[in-house]
């Protein structure tokens, strides 16, 4: 019981700011929306993306019609990826995201907030608890990734 209560508290997220969100200087907003609704930081870098994680980043969609423009995208410039940590990241992330469409995602939301059309909508995060402990393999190597007491932690979070 303890255990499931812990691993909730203590889940982790993988959030990218896109090449567009870099280019518009966006990522001291979207750092501060994460900051501000009680995550912990743990993990950030900036990196040049190559195709080859890309490609292992989206393996379920290198074969949509629109991967090699993704390809393009996302390899335009430089991303700026970080492990955000706190109780239910995955789901609270993604509807801090919004929708993939941003003509679908609501305004309060990155997407809706910052971006019009779907092959520039500004930032990732992961889906499911599962995709999420995957990406952060892939993006992150384990020693990058701090483990380090946050005094707001316990005025966040239920403990
Ligand atoms: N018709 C589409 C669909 C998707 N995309 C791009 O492909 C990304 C991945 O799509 P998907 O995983 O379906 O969307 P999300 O999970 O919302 O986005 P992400 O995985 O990047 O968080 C989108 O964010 C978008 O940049 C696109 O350019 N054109
Ligand atoms: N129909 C589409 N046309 C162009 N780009 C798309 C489309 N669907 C998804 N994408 C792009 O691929 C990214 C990853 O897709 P997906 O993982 O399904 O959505 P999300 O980014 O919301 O997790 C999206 O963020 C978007 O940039
Ligand atoms: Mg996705």
């Amino acid at each position: 019981m303890e255990i499931i209560y812990l691993a909730g508290v203590r889940e982790r997220t993988l959030i990218a700011v896109k090449p567009d969100g870099v280019q518009r200087r966006l990522v001291g907003q979207i750092i501060q929306r994460f900051e501000l609704r009680g995550f912990k930081l743990v993990g950030l870098k900036m990196l040049q993306v190559s195709e080859d994680l890309l490609s292992r980043h989206y393996s379920q969609l290198t074969g949509k019609p629109f991967y090699p423009d993704l390809v393009k995208y996302m390899t335009s410039g430089p991303v700026v990826v970080m492990v955000w940590e706190g109780y239910n990241a995955v789901q609270t992330s993604r509807a801090m995201v919004g929708l993939t469409n941003p003509a679908d995602a609501q305004a309060g939301t990155v997407r809706g907030d910052f971006s019009i059309h779907v092959s520039r909508n500004v930032v990732h995060a992961s889906d499911s608890p599962e995709g999420a402990q995957k990406e952060i393999q892939l993006w992150f190597q384990g020693q990058e990734l701090l483990n380090w007491d946050c005094c707001y932690h316990n005025i966040t979070c239920e403990l």
